[in-house]
């Protein structure tokens, strides 16, 4: 079920009679119950289209419809309630808790001096049970980790309770681990309570394991919409990559550096030619490896180099690396 949907719709900036287009003809359509990825280069002006789908940056051209009806027709006040959103600055509230920062979502419906009621309070205590934070909620936000942070925030839009979710790199600074957590967090919003979740990312492999839809922005090119699965297939991933030097390896699901004159034949187990490969590519140029023939072996790692009627045999890849540059 579509929420939010755009028709030609050109983004930019007005600046008295001057306008600076950023993009052109976008049309899209932000499904309920999915989370949808916005992928693209710096620059390209994904936050721009987040501060328009807000109603904080007016379109130049065209429209965005939020349940059928034009966006211009809601008061801000009403699009707070509709709309939440989590942007990449990092809050500096003073002394506030996790708990009261994310009663603060609340202020759409109750405003400033608004006191919570109790439909207002069991929307702050399910979105710190969603977001797992009720553990950290007297805890004062400048002893905060990122991640934390980050999770406050995501429980705060959700106090919000509107039907759409819009983060703006919610997973920028965070570790590993953390950013796993928090897209999965986020597919499991829009699952669970039908929830047009749209992040804006530039985590590819995280986002090609969490989400549902991907919006992928390039300069002065129609957006492109799609499962990432097909976008995988039908090679259009590849237009976040305009250079020559990288492409995304459908196999492995990783940008990897084009392989082309440097691909050697690798025998062995597949995890195990794949980390040797992405070695040598890394770090020995192609002349060296001319009528090389390596065979792996895994547990314990072996790998036997093979030139003509020489052969040698190395317990890692830096001692066949080592081998290697040494050579003429
Ligand atoms: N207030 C503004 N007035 C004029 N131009 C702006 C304004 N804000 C941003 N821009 C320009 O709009 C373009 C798009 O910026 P935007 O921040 O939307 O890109 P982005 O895709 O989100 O980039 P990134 O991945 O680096 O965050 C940039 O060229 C930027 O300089």
């Amino acid at each position: 079920m579509v929420n939010l949907q755009s028709k030609n719709l050109n983004i930019g900036y007005q600046s008295g009679k001057k306008s600076k287009a950023i993009a052109e003809d976008l049309n899209f359509n932000l499904e309920k119950g999915k989370l949808t990825c916005l992928l693209g280069p710096n620059g390209v002006g994904k936050s721009t289209l987040v501060k328009t789908i807000m109603g904080q940056v007016p379109p130049l051209s065209g429209e965005i419809f939020l349940e059928g009806k034009p966006l211009t027709s809601f008061s801000q006040k009403a699009l707070a309630k509709k709309i939440a959103v989590v942007l990449t600055e990092k809050i500096t509230t003073g002394n506030l808790t996790v708990g009261q920062l994310v009663a603060l979502g609340r202020i759409p419906h109750t405003g400033w001096l608004g006191k919570l009621s109790d439909e207002d309070q069991k929307m702050v205590e399910q979105a710190i049970s969603q977001t797992h934070t009720g553990y950290i909620r007297n805890q004062p936000l400048s002893e905060c980790s990122d991640g934390q942070l980050q999770k406050t925030m995501i429980a705060r839009a959700l106090a919000q309770d509107g039907d759409v979710l819009i983060l703006d790199e919610p997973t920028a600074h965070l570790d590993l681990v953390n950013r796993f957590e928090i897209m999965h967090l986020l597919r499991q919003i829009a699952k669970e309570s039908k929830k047009a979740v749209l992040v804006v990312t530039h985590d590819l492999e995280i986002a090609i394991e969490t989400a549902d839809i991907f919006w992928l922005m390039q300069c002065g090119q129609p957006l492109v919409s799609g499962l990432p699965e097909d976008l995988i297939l039908n090679g259009q991933i590849n237009l976040l990559l305009p250079s020559d030097r990288l492409s995304f390896n459908p196999k492995s699901g990783k940008v990897q550096p084009k392989i082309d004159e440097f691909a050697i034949q690798i025998e062995g187990p597949e995890a195990t030619v794949q980390w040797v490969q992405a070695a040598l590519q890394k770090n020995i140029s192609a002349n060296k490896l001319q009528a090389v023939q390596i065979r792996v072996e895994e547990n314990p790692l072996r790998i036997l180099l093979k030139q003509g009627d020489m052969e040698q045999e190395f317990l890692g890849i830096g001692g066949l690396l080592e081998f290697l540059e040494s050579r003429e």
